[in-house]
Formats: C-alpha cells, sequence, structure tokens
C-alpha cells in the first residue's frame, strides 16, 4: 500500500469550515452554489514565476472525502453541531466541479490556479487541504526549478528528507522537486511510490566506522564496485579523501575494468577542493570520474560555484531546498468569486484597501497567449469562462491597472490554462506519470522569455483582464463604493 493510500484527510479541515457548513445547512443555504478560485499573490524569492504543483494529491483527497463513524462521534461531542448537520455529514459526497491548471505549468500571481463551482457547504470545506496542498508542493517545486536552473544542465539530487518538516514535507517535496527538474531524491518511498529515481552515496559514519578512511573506501568498492561514489571530506579532501580513492580506483576498479563513478565534496571551500581534486583526478586518469557537492546549497551559492569556476559536475541539495529555507510560505488563497441561484451567477468581488487584496470577480478561464513565430509565452489574460478568444483575428492585451497600456498581438495560439478536473463530483482528470509533468514542466519554462526567468529584477510578466472581466470589476467596485 503507497504512503497515500493510508490516509484519509477528510478531519484535516480548519474548524470554520464545519462552523460555517452547519450555519449553512441551519440557514437553508446548502443547495446555495459557491465559485472559489485559489490564487497566489507574491512570487516566492522574487522570482519571475512559479510553477503548478500538487494536483495529483488534490484529486488523491478529494477522492477519498468521507466523514466515518469516528469522525462524526467526535463531532457530536463538541455540542456545537445540529443532528441534521451530523446525518448530512455522515452522507456526505463530493459533488462539485473542478478545474485546474495541470501541474508544472509555469503560474503567475492573482490569475485563478484552482477554481471549484459546488454547493457552499463542500466548496468550503475543501479550502484547507487544497490551499495547503497547492502551496506546499509549489512552493517546492517552485524553488527546486530556480536550483536546478541555477546549476545549467548539472544534475540536482534532491537530499533534504531528514531536514524537511515532516515526514509528508519530506515525501511530497520530493515529488515536487523532482516535477521542479531534479534528477532524483535520496528518498526511498518517493522512488518506491512515485517512481522518482532514488540514489545516494555514503554518509560520514561509513568513512568513521572503518580504522581508516582507506579501508572504509575498499570495503565500500569491494560490495558496490559499479556504484562508488567516495565522501572525501571526512578528515583532509586533498590530503587524504582524493588520494584515497584514487588508490582505490587503482587498486579495486581498475584492475576489473570498472570506472569509478565519483567523489562527494561535503564541506570547505568548494570551487577550490573541486578544482583541486579535478587536478588530482586527471592525473591519475580518471577525467570521466565526476565531483558531487553539496553542503547547505541553493541556486545563489551554485550559481556564485560556477561563476567561480567551480569544477562541480552534479549537486545534491537538501535543507534549503526542502524547506524552501529562503521564502518558505507560497501564500496561495481560496477566495469566493461567485454565487448562484437558481441557475443565476451574481459574481462577488472582495474590496480591500490594499489594490494587491482586490479579487477578480466571477467564473473564469485563464488564457495563455503564446507568439506562432518564437513559441513564447507572451502573456497570459484572465476572461469571464464563457468568452472564446478568436486566434484569427488581432487581440489587444491591456495593463488593467494602467489601461492605457496597450499591445496588440497577432500571430498568436491562446491556451486555456485551467482543464476540468472534476464533474458534478466525478474525476475527469487523467493523472499523468510524473516524468510526463516533470518533462511538460521544462519544456513550459522554456516557452518563457529570458527576462522573465533571469533571478534578479525578471520582468514581470503580463497577467492581463479580458475588456469584459475588467468592466465586470470596475462596476462591482463601483457599486460597493457607493454604498
Ligand atoms: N566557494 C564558495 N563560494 C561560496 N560559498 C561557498 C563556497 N564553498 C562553499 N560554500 C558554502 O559556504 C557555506 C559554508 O560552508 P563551510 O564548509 O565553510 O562551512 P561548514 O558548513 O560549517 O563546514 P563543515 O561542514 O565542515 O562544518 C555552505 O553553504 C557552502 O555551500
Ligand atoms: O546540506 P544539505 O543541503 O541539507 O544537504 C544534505 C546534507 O545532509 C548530509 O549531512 P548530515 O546530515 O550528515 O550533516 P552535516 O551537515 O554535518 O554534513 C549531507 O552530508 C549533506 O551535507
Ligand atoms: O546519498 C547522499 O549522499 C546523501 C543523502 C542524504 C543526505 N545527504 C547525502
Amino acid at each position: 500500500m503507497s504512503f497515500e493510500e493510508t490516509l484519509n484527510l477528510t478531519m484535516l479541515a480548519d474548524f470554520y469550515e464545519l462552523t460555517m457548513a452547519n450555519g449553512y445547512l441551519e440557514g437553508g443555504l446548502e443547495n446555495r452554489i459557491a465559485y472559489f478560485d485559489i490564487f497566489f499573490r507574491k512570487i516566492p524569492d522574487k522570482g519571475g514565476f512559479a510553477i503548478m504543483a500538487g494536483v495529483e494529491q488534490v484529486i488523491r483527497y478529494l477522492d477519498k472525502l468521507q466523514f466515518n463513524e469516528e469522525d462524526i462521534a467526535y463531532l457530536r461531542s463538541k455540542e456545537l453541531f445540529s443532528e441534521k448537520f451530523l446525518q448530512y455529514l455522515s452522507k456526505f459526497k463530493f459533488s462539485c466541479d473542478v478545474w485546474m491548471v495541470p501541474e508544472g505549468t509555469p503560474i503567475f500571481p492573482h490569475e485563478p490556479i484552482l477554481t471549484v463551482r459546488g454547493p457552499v457547504i463542500e466548496a468550503q470545506f475543501i479550502e484547507t487541504m487544497l490551499l495547503l496542498t497547492i502551496n506546499h508542493q509549489s512552493l517546492i517545486a517552485t524553488k527546486a526549478n530556480r536550483i536546478v536552473r541555477a546549476a545549467e544542465g548539472r544534475p540536482v539530487m534532491e537530499f533534504g528528507s531528514r531536514r524537511a518538516q515532516g515526514y509528508d514535507g519530506a515525501i511530497f517535496g520530493a515529488r515536487a522537486s523532482y516535477i521542479g527538474g531534479c534528477v532524483g531524491t535520496a528518498c526511498t518511498l518517493a522512488e518506491r511510490d512515485f517512481n522518482i529515481p532514488a540514489f545516494g552515496t555514503m554518509a560520514h559514519s561509513w568513512v568513521q566506522m572503518f580504522p581508516s578512511e582507506l579501508e572504509a573506501f575498499r570495503a565500500y568498492a569491494q560490495t558496490y564496485p559499479y556504484d562508488c561514489v567516495f565522501l572525501v571530506d571526512t578528515y583532509n579532501v586533498l590530503k587524504s579523501g582524493v588520494p584515497n580513492a584514487i588508490k582505490i580506483f587503482d587498486e579495486e576498479l581498475a584492475p576489473r575494468g570498472i570506472r569509478p563513478k565519483g567523489i562527494r565534496l561535503d564541506s570547505g571551500d568548494i570551487t577550490y577542493l573541486s578544482k583541486q581534486a579535478r587536478k588530482l583526478l586527471d592525473r591519475a586518469g580518471y577525467p570521466d570520474c565526476k565531483i558531487v557537492a553539496s553542503n547547505s546549497l541553493d541556486e545563489y551559492i551554485i550559481r556564485e560555484l560556477l561563476v567561480q569556476g567551480a569544477k562541480v559536475d552534479s549537486f545534491g541539495v537538501g535543507e534549503r531546498l526542502i524547506t524552501s529555507k529562503s521564502e518558505p510560505v507560497f501564500g496561495a488563497v481560496y477566495k469566493l468569486a461567485a454565487i448562484e441561484e437558481d441557475g443565476v451567477m451574481t459574481p462577488k468581488i472582495k474590496i480591500s484597501e490594499n489594490v494587491e487584496k482586490l479579487t477578480n470577480p466571477g467564473f473564469k478561464q485563464v488564457w495563455r497567449f503564446f507568439d506562432r513565430e518564437t513559441g513564447k509565452a507572451i502573456a497570459d489574460v484572465i476572461t469571464l469562462a464563457n468568452e472564446e478568444i478568436d486566434e484569427s483575428r488581432p487581440y489587444e492585451l491591456f495593463d488593467p491597472s494602467h489601461t492605457w497600456k496597450r499591445k496588440r498581438v497577432t500571430n498568436f495560439h491562446a491556451r486555456k490554462l485551467l482543464v476540468p478536473a472534476y464533474v458534478k463530483g466525478k474525476c475527469v482528470y487523467d493523472i499523468p506519470d510524473l516524468k510526463t509533468v516533470r518533462a511538460y514542466c521544462q519544456e513550459q519554462v522554456d516557452t518563457l522569455w529570458d527576462e522573465v526567468l533571469r533571478f534578479e529584477n525578471p520582468h514581470t510578466y503580463y497577467v492581463d483582464l479580458s475588456k469584459a472581466l475588467w468592466q465586470l470589476k470596475e462596476d462591482l467596485l463601483a457599486e460597493y463604493l457607493i454604498k
């Protein structure tokens, strides 16, 4: 049984979701339809984009939503909820429609990345689990993608389980890291359950367990002759670690015609040590022996190491990736966008003094415009769900805050980003395997201009509103301001 199959997280809800639900039922609002959007406001690390992740876990959660007898008994013990509500929960069956942006897609602030439509009790109840799932995995996939891009084609392995914030942080963090572009993970369970390649080198304790470093390397080579990546910094990298590694390559592997895989540096000045180690290995006839570096790395240090000319072939990255240490919050929120009664939809807006916190009302779609000539993404446009984009005619983009800033685009292809995931509670989403998601992510990131990809002061990618949505927002703002 996979780790996920052991989980039923129905009760992982914020208590107010239950009190509101009880209130809706008591007030006869249980059949009122609500539309909720998930969107985020700020890209971590001042980046130019984020990566959508966690969709598969949202589906696993929704598929299992069910209150068992224990849950009902516990809720009854609170002496807060009506018997009618407890009966409702015991027969609870998810019946909403859900649209999601596929995993691995680059996403931008303020655009809906997931929309739920359904009876308000159900749609409201799932807020917390949906947010925590998308927030966690999108955070880590985004961070992983930054680290992988900093490594400029050198493989990055995720080494963070031991420093993850809890076991689910480790497991789903490994999953998200893989989507973001890591080649594999040290987390064994992640390979068992998600098919993410798991591999590793050795710990300092292995080296310490033997009377000498040389004996430690020899024992490892005898057990795993085809898989030797020696950790060379337990005592002294250049005086003992690398020379001992070379000695064992010569004595244990070379006579059998086996090429060594690598050495790992885990402390000290990685640039200096990797350059010196490279010279020693090359001189000894092992130019193909790879140098792996680890030790509190992130995209900034990796980039700096490469600027310094470090001779590192691959990176193991743990704590700063699995916790997204530099910015550990992905602030996606769940906001009501419309309600529907007797088939009539009423758009809703959340007003705020802070322009950043104004919501986009109504039932919406997000379109990504691609230039047909370059294949590059030009802009995203949030429209009302029933709008169509005619690719055969020029489309006028305009900045929703500075409407005089306009751009006419021609020769474009427009793709809907929100795709159906549930129809009336039934999953209609074909979950792709993770390798496919990872490849899709890379392909989609490649559609972004370098100006959006860069780490420092990236260009703000356009996320515009259609005229109809902009007008609706203006009208609602005017209406509320007059009130
Ligand atoms: N050439 C370099 N340029 C920039 N940062 C580096 C360089 N080499 C290593 N670092 C980073 O500097 C930080 C500190 O590394 P250092 O090995 O000096 O300290 P440490 O972690 O305390 O060492 P140890 O593991 O021996 O205790 C780590 O995040 C490491 O990745
Ligand atoms: O530094 P990270 O990016 O998290 O990478 C993973 C770290 O985990 C291991 O360290 P260990 O737990 O053995 O402790 P250490 O920091 O003393 O090496 C490994 O040797 C790396 O240093
Ligand atoms: O396999 C490794 O080298 C490894 C695994 C986890 C953490 N640090 C290193």
